[in-house]
């Protein structure tokens, strides 16, 4: 007997919105860093659709209930229960309601989070940059809201927030929503912060982080957050997002969350990027120093409209925020870049794409666009496949319908209908077969192929390979050398390459391991590849390294897999070190004495390596 599909609508959340359905959060949390928890309440405003309906649902994960009553009756205590999880990613809390003599309800749930929660990671002074002082940040997305207040955790809900956190006083607290009115200095030491979210969001877009902050305008709507001792690099690698926001609108419409700022997080969040609403996430391993990782921020900011205006039904459809947000941050770029970038990123991605399907088998379920997630944690889902075979669907779909402009029409077509709602992948299907109606091209789709088929894309895109040109070469003519000829390549050949192309040559060069050592050695004499700060760069290189078992750069490598916390870096690092016979053992050992400053999404898909990699590795 399989595991059942918790909900109608989303197998990942036991909520039950199709009866009563929750629209807007008041959040009172207290942050206390000495037991690393939250407390206080929460009053959630909920509509009845069903008259029969005598129970609302929600999800919840690690959280103490203490006290829930019903339209502010203080006195009448509400019955409620918290059932055992029927997987390991939540629990369902089941409140029973009185008859109902209205369709408009609001339930104050008395609570505290669990240090255990999934959703935040707590740091000591050590962990940050400035050394002085703790830090808490949250991750919500997929599904970790749910540790944080009990909520119908599944992005097919979408409703406000408004929230008040006390902290001590030393400290800032930002949220993803805008600020509703100045800080207020309370008693024993404590500082409120108020924010409002009027813009209605899926539960994973709740965010928060407390720490040693500080700010600087980057543009008229737009700060960069970070701690002090990085604000003036963050200030500098950021300064181009205004021209982004921008760029955005003229692709995408109207920006609807008033203000666009980001947090410079410390080194171990796990993301690139999370699109938090009026407050992008960011990771420190964007600071390159030149501006050359900030598509990451194209990206972010692309979501705006695809996943945060326009949202999923569950992460099924996934690949509806990531597919179209990769094609549109590609969009901007190639308007900011030229065309040609935009073409050489994809050319890229695809690359990403290849690894990706190689790691998790060509007929793995999980390469699908459209993916069933029956029982399945959506952390053990996730990878380049949503992000980079959707952009190569809507590529396709817009080479074939006419071209960019009437494309774009379409993109605007889609964002103005569905904004503020939830879809799936057959809404956005219906639309596009009806917006181009009359077209003969769409009879040429193979959706099966494109949506319900594992692997790499039936069809690639014929992109210009100008700005790769260059780097194929080059990768071409280090594989191609025989060593026993005299070779003709010298300090100079990487001088004339833009960062991205430096990039996609030790790409190249990753899907042709192992490479001889001696290769590699010569390599790094003329070309110092070890000295790269640009972290795409200094990635792909170690992990070269690695799959050709040269035995020197594994320290250097355990160390870049354990300074900072991108999953995107760490989780392949560790996985060529957990399958060489000869540095698994150390490499477990690493792993384990630093997971305890992991993200739980990290630990949890490291476990997984470990145990997966057991056989290839003997
Ligand atoms: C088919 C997949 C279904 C569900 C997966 C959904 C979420 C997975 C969870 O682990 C959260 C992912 C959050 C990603 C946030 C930002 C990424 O776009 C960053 C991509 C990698 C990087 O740049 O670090
Ligand atoms: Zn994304």
């Amino acid at each position: 007997m399989g595991i059942p599909r918790l909900s109608l609508n989303d197998p990942g959340s036991y909520s039950n919105p199709d009866e009563i359905i929750v629209s807007h959060m008041d959040i009172h949390l207290d942050v206390d860093f000495v037991h690393k928890i939250f407390s206080g309440y929460v009053i959630l405003t909920a509509y009845v659709k069903s008259k029969t309906a005598q129970q609302l649902v929600l999800d919840s994960r690690s959280l103490h209930i203490k006290r829930i009553t019903l339209n502010q009756n203080e006195t009448d205590e509400l019955l409620f229960t918290v059932d055992e999880p029927v997987h390991t990613f939540g629990s369902k809390l089941t409140i029973q309601l009185p008859k109902l003599t209205s369709e408009k309800l609001l339930l104050k749930i008395e609570y505290q989070t669990d240090v255990s929660s999934t959703a935040l990671q707590w740091l000591v002074p050590e962990q940050t940059a400035g050394g002085k002082y703790p830090y808490v940040f949250s991750q919500c997305q997929p599904d970790h809201c749910r540790s944080i207040i009990p909520c119908q955790d599944t992005p097919g809900v979408k409703g406000t927030y408004n929230a008040t956190i006390t902290v001590p006083e030393d400290f800032t607290v930002l949220m993803s929503a805008v600020s509703s009115r100045e800080p207020k200095v309370e008693k024993q030491g404590k500082k409120s912060f108020h924010f409002n979210q009027s813009v209605p969001i899926p539960a994973y877009l709740v965010a928060i982080a407390v720490g040693n902050l500080e700010s600087r305008k980057i543009g008229p709507r737009s700060k960069v957050w970070s701690e002090p001792e990085i604000i003036t690099k963050a200030e500098y690698e950021f300064a181009e997002t205004d021209l982004f926001l921008k760029t955005a609108e003229d692709i995408c419409g109207p920006y609807v969350w008033k203000i666009y700022d980001m947090l410079v997080l410390p080194p171990s969040f796990p993301f690139g990027g999370m699109e938090n609403p009026c407050l992008t996430f960011i990771t420190p391993t964007l600071l390159a120093g030149d501006r050359s990782l900030v598509s990451v921020v194209a990206h972010e900011i692309a979501h705006s409209w695809t996943g945060n205006l326009v949202s999923i039904k569950n992460f099924e459809h996934f690949w509806l925020n990531e597919g179209f947000t990769t094609f549109i941050e590609r969009k901007i770029n190639g308007r900011v870049k030229g065309e040609a970038y935009r073409h050489f990123s994809a050319i890229g991605g695809l690359k990403d794409l290849q690894q990706s399907v190689e790691t998790l088998g060509k007929d793995n379920p999980l390469t699908k666009l459209v993916v069933d997630l029956t029982g399945v944690d959506p952390d053990d889902a996730f990878s380049t496949a949503p992000y980079e075979k959707g952009h190569t669907f809507l590529f396709y779909l817009e080479q074939l319908l006419g071209g960019a402009e009437k494309f774009e029409q379409f993109l605007r077509s889609y964002f103005n209908k569905f904004k503020n709602q939830s879809v799936d992948t057959d809404d956005f299907k219906t639309h596009l077969q009806s917006y181009f109606v009359g077209e003969e091209k769409i009879k040429e789709i193979d959706w099966n192929a494109w949506l319900h088929t594992p692997g790499m894309p039936h069809i690639i895109p014929k992109y210009d390979t100008s700005l790769q040109e260059p780097c194929k070469l080059l990768a071409n003519r280090w594989i191609d050398w025989k060593e026993s000829e005299t070779h003709t390549f010298g300090s100079e050949d990487l001088k004339s390459f833009m960062p991205e192309q430096v990039e996609e040559f030790v790409a190249l060069l990753l899907q042709k391991t192992p490479i001889p050592v001696s290769k590699l050695l010569l390599m790094e004499n003329l070309y110092q590849m070890n000295s790269y700060k640009n972290n795409e760069i200094r990635f792909r290189w170690l992990r070269i390294c690695i799959q050709s078992h040269w035995r020197e750069p594994v320290e250097s490598a355990l160390k870049f897999a354990t300074e900072q916390g991108r999953m995107k870096y760490v989780r392949p690092i560790f996985r060529d070190l957990f399958s060489w016979k000869e540095t698994r053992e150390e490499a477990i050992e690493k792993f384990n004495a630093n997971k305890s400053k992991m993200m739980h999404v990290l630990v949890h898909n490291l476990n997984n390596d470990i145990k997966n990699t057991a056989e290839k590795s003997t």
